[in-house]
């Protein structure tokens, strides 16, 4: 069943638009009073290197739980070809059975265009821009966070990309490069055009991922955006979210990203699932890492991947940490896989 037909559709209606949900209302009311389905969609967040077609595909088969898989950003270049990773990433066959979103990364209304154009060839409806991410590299061009520094450029790239639109336009921001009060006028911004969505990373380009998400700021969105909200940021856990949603009753979506990384069943949990078991978990590991064996050349290659992995997933295990630094330090792959399988016949499951 596709998130549309579970939670019913969400429109935004041309100017000084509502929103709207329409569907099974009554079925919908006695689903969350029996406390069967959450009324919450939740998102995979992009996550470039490590949220990769192999990632997100084991995720899905082992887990799920996500109404949409974003796909880390594509960065058009000048040749307006996609790289390696970006193809993959985007083929249709390396994403059956999920609805994935590809996101873009620009200043340039015609790269960002064209980038769709390609994208609407392999059967994408919704694309993404990236409006948050703060890499020094990515700012100091003007694009992601850095971005938001130009508002009034902004406003005419987003005029441009959806004069052309034929496909669906979402949108990930941050609240500005240093200080909150750059959001209002962001809003304001995006409030003139029909975004899909809307998703806030409610921090500053220069908080980078320090300091905690500004929910006064995001508060703001709730009130204002004539667009649908989705939040994003420090979403780890069953409570996280709770408190979340006192504060912001209305909200239905969030989009969760390093939590997912820490515990790949997030998503589950999140909808009212079960927390990952430890063969769950064994499965998830050993796809991860039998994809990228045979996707990557050379044991350092594979390590490197699966170092970052075990960098939030150690934690899940009693004695993590020990187990993390030996596999910080091994070369090759035969020494992983003896160390892997020790922790999963040793230890057991943490649930936070
Ligand atoms: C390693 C890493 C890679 C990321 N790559 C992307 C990306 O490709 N596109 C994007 O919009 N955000 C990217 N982000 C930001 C995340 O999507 C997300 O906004 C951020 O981690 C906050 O959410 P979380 O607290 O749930 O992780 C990245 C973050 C990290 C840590």
């Amino acid at each position: 069943m596709t998130s549309t037909a579970r939670y019913g559709k969400r429109k935004v209606i041309g100017k000084g638009r509502k929103k709207m949900k329409t569907g099974d209302r009554k079925t919908d009311r006695k689903k969350r009073q029996t406390g069967r389905i959450q009324w919450m969609k939740i998102y995979l967040a992009p996550l470039e290197g490590i949220t990769g077609h192999i990632y997100r595909t084991a995720l899905k088969e082992c887990f799920d739980g996500f109404d949409k898989y974003f796909i880390p950003f594509i960065s058009p270049n000048q040749k307006g070809h996609f790289s390696t990773r970006e193809k993959k990433d985007v083929l249709p066959e390396n994403n059956r059975g999920v609805l994935a979103v590809p996101q873009i990364l620009t200043n340039q209304a015609e790269d960002f265009i064209e980038t769709a154009k390609k994208l609407a060839e392999y059967g994408y409806e919704e694309v993404n821009l990236n409006l948050g991410c703060p890499s020094r590299t990515v700012v100091t061009k003007g694009r992601g966070a850095g971005f938001l520094e130009e508002p009034d450029r902004l406003d005419r790239f987003l005029d441009e990309i959806f004069k052309k639109r034929e496909w669906k336009i979402s949108v990930k921001t941050r609240i500005g490069m240093s200080e909150p009060e750059e959001f209002e006028e962001l809003l304001k911004i995006y409030n003139r055009y029909p975004l899909e969505e809307l998703i806030v990373h409610p921090r500053l380009q220069k908080d980078f991922y320090k300091n905690t998400p500004n929910l006064d700021v995001f508060a703001m969105a709730a009130e204002e955006s004539r667009n649908p909200l989705c939040y994003n940021g420090d979403i780890c856990n069953a409570e996280d979210l709770k408190r979340l949603r006192e504060r912001f009753p209305k909200l239905d979506c969030v989009m969760v990203g390093r939590g997912v990384l820490a515990d790949p069943a997030l998503g589950r949990v999140l909808k009212g699932g079960g927390q990952a078991e430890k063969a769950e978990l064994r499965k998830f590991h050993d796809l991860l890492y039998r994809a990228y064996c045979e996707e990557m050349s050379g044991d350092r290659t594979v390590l490197y991947k699966m170092k970052e992995l075990w960098f939030y997933f150690s934690g899940l295990f009693t004695n993590g940490k020990k187990y993390y630094k030996k596999i910080k330090k091994c070369e090759r792959c035969v020494i992983y896989e003896s160390i892997v399988n020790e922790l999963f016949m040793k230890e057991e499951v943490i649930h936070g």
